[in-house]
């Protein structure tokens, strides 16, 4: 008999649900041309919605009528962990979510490596739209309200938290996740996941830090994640303005997904709990950031938006890693928040990168990812389905790791990355305090397209702190934090674009050679580079060495590394230092004078 259980929403995830995945998959076609026709035939979706709405008010019916029937099953998930009919299952073993992944998601399978490549659906990158903030009066006053953590109502916060419980109490089998989120013991926090995917409960498990068994048995959950993924929302609902809805109630303490599978949403999501909870109860700074630590126990952050590198250049044989993307900075020293490292894998070798390429293997998650249906090998040059293909491996599969992900020391470097579509910015500058400041608090990067929904080509992004869609708090409150601790602890800054150099994307330039990128970071840490003589870039007013081991010495002046004439280059300069002034604008009023001065002069 068929499980019911495979009766999801989607058509990603459930062949008998009508939809165009599952007449491919009827026809016998290989999953790679399932995938590729998938994708670019997506019409029989909602524009706004993850399900088509003609098939779902069939189901919603169905799932309505249940949800009279058996009503008191919401307080099964919140609540009670006792087994009413329905299979709750309780932090499950990695085989054990494989098999469940492997019979009940659709296009779920094992590859060559033994990771388990899961499919996300329509959504193969955050919505950063959709994302939503209960306005409820213990947060009010500290929010920082705008277009990045727009207000939900609590009536409206109630009706989707009910619509994501009702989904998970009709699905046979809902995962229950435990971990922790932050190494340090005096900071975490207890987070547990309930959700209808084995893909999204083995992705949160490698994700949290996974607590020992004996301390799951007690486990009470500070925040809790329902993520209904594969369920929409009602579009009707007021303040919903598609299908998808991620929202964070920091009274309630819970986090309710529907209407996106992209399982980046959770660790996201609780992110931003940090990005609260961090600097409001305990005075500490939270960081969009990795980090890693040298043999001597010197500490580097690598601050940056996505695709700036922070995985990939904190992944570094010489150094041990403390994480890949979300640390916190308290007065006892640097903390990971996570136990698992989110990778990109699109263009991933062996080669250019070991670390990371070794991690995708039994228990690693990939993500929309295209493989070849004999071999099993994953094609990482393929973004059929999208740029953005990523996988999730516990951190402890990057061999030199630091386990705990905890430094008791202060950083001694803090590296800001940027990933200059335009060729404009040089690839290492030394930074002042106050050029830090201004740069950090502009968060300038080029989006390159796959981590967000709907960004197609690079697109010049101001991004505060470099982690604005994660910020609860205003930027400015951060800002201040870091200023004082760089002071404190009179650490070093750099500014480092690790995108175009000779000329900008639209130009014909190239990305600056990762193993370029690599040898600048050496010298950093091997002290060289402080030592080799500067020189001033212009309008920037940025310190460029003139010299750098393993580096062309004339890469590292954009102005004379440019190929593509004086007069396209003074205008791009210009472009970007203007674009730079005017984003500061908004800031001016709470920056110091030091810190306005220190942008580009024009
Ligand atoms: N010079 C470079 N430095 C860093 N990454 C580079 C460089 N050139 C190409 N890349 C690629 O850019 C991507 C950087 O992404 P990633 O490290 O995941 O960024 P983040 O973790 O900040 O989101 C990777 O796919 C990496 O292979
Ligand atoms: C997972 C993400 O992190 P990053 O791209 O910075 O690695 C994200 O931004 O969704
Ligand atoms: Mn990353």
């Amino acid at each position: 008999m068929k499980d019911p259980v495979a009766r999801t929403a989607s058509p990603y995830t459930d062949p008998s649900v009508k939809g165009p995945r599952s007449k491919l998959l009827a026809s016998g076609r290989s999953l790679a041309v399932n995938m590729l026709v998938n994708s670019v035939n997506k019409t029989g979706l909602h524009p706004g919605g993850v399900v088509p709405h003609h098939e779902h008010t069939e189901l919603e019916e169905e799932l309505h009528e249940k949800a009279h029937i058996d009503y008191d099953r919401v307080a099964i998930v919140s609540v009670d962990r006792a087994d009413r009919n329905l299979r709750q299952i309780p932090n499950p073993s990695v085989p054990a979510l494989y098999e469940d992944a492997l019979v009940y998601e659709t296009g779920t399978a094992i590859t060559s490596s033994g990771a388990l490549s899961a499919y996300s659906g329509k959504k193969t990158g955050r919505s950063p739209s959709d994302k939503r903030i209960v306005k409820e009066p213990t947060s009010e006053s500290d929010i920082w309200w705008g277009p990045v953590n727009k207000p939900m109502a609590p009536e409206v916060w109630k009706i989707n938290r009910e619509r994501a419980v009702d989904y998970l109490n009709t699905r046979n089998r809902i995962y229950v996740v435990d971990g922790y989120a932050g190494w340090d013991e005096k900071y975490r926090i207890k987070v547990r996941v309930v959700c209808a995917r084995a893909y999204h409960a083995l992705f949160m498990r490698n994700m949290l830090i996974r607590p020992p068994r004996e301390e799951l048995e007690h486990f009470h959950p500070d925040y809790t994640i329902y993520n209904a993924g594969s369920f929409p929302a009602n579009r009707y609902t007021e303040g919903m303005t598609s299908g998808t809805s991620v929202a964070i109630n920091f009274a309630e303490k819970e986090m309710v997904i529907l209407g996106t599978e992209y399982a980046g949403e959770m660790k996201k999501g609780i992110f931003t709990v940090m990005f609260y909870e961090g600097p409001i109860k305990h005075n500490i700074l939270t960081l969009h950031s990795s980090a890693n630590e040298g043999k001597n126990g010197d500490v580097t952050l690598f601050f940056g938006l996505s695709g700036t590198g922070k995985t990939t250049l904190s992944a570094d044989p010489n150094r041990a890693l403390i994480g890949d993307d979300e640390h916190c900075w308290s007065d006892r020293g640097v903390f990971n928040i996570e136990g698992g490292c989110y990778a990109k894998t699109i263009g991933l070798s062996a080669e250019k990168e070991p670390d990371i390429f070794n991690a995708i293997r039994f228990g690693s998650v990939l993500e929309n990812v295209i493989f070849d249906q004999d071999t099993r090998e994953v094609d990482y040059d393929d973004a059929t389905l999208t740029e953005n293909t990523r996988c999730a491996y516990p951190i402890e599969y990057i061999s030199n790791a630091k386990i705990p992900c905890i430094s008791n020391n202060h950083p001694s470097n803090i590296i800001l990355l940027t990933c200059d579509a335009r060729g404009v910015l040089p690839p290492i500058s030394k930074l002042n305090r106050a050029q830090t400041m201004f740069h950090f608090i502009s968060g300038y990067t080029s989006k390159m397209a796959g981590t967000e929904d709907g960004v197609l080509e690079p697109q010049a992004t101001f991004s505060s702190c470099f982690a604005q869609p994660f910020l609860a708090l205003h930027p400015m409150r951060y800002a201040k934090m870091l200023a004082d601790k760089i002071q404190e602890h009179n650490a070093n800054a750099w500014l480092l674009n690790t995108g175009w150099v000779g000329a900008g994307f639209s130009q014909g330039g190239k990305r600056c050679p990762l193993k370029y990128t690599r040898a600048i970071l050496d010298a950093i840490h091997s002290g060289e580079l402080a030592k080799v003589e500067y020189e001033n870039y212009e309008v920037f007013n940025l310190q460029v060495p003139k010299s750098c081991p393993g580096v062309p010495s004339e890469l590292l002046n954009p102005k004379t590394a440019w190929t593509a004439g004086a007069d396209s280059f003074d205008r791009e300069v210009r472009k970007l230092g203007t674009l730079f002034l005017e984003n500061f604008k908004k800031y001016e009023s709470e920056a110091t004078e030091d810190v306005i001065k220190a942008g580009p002069v024009i």
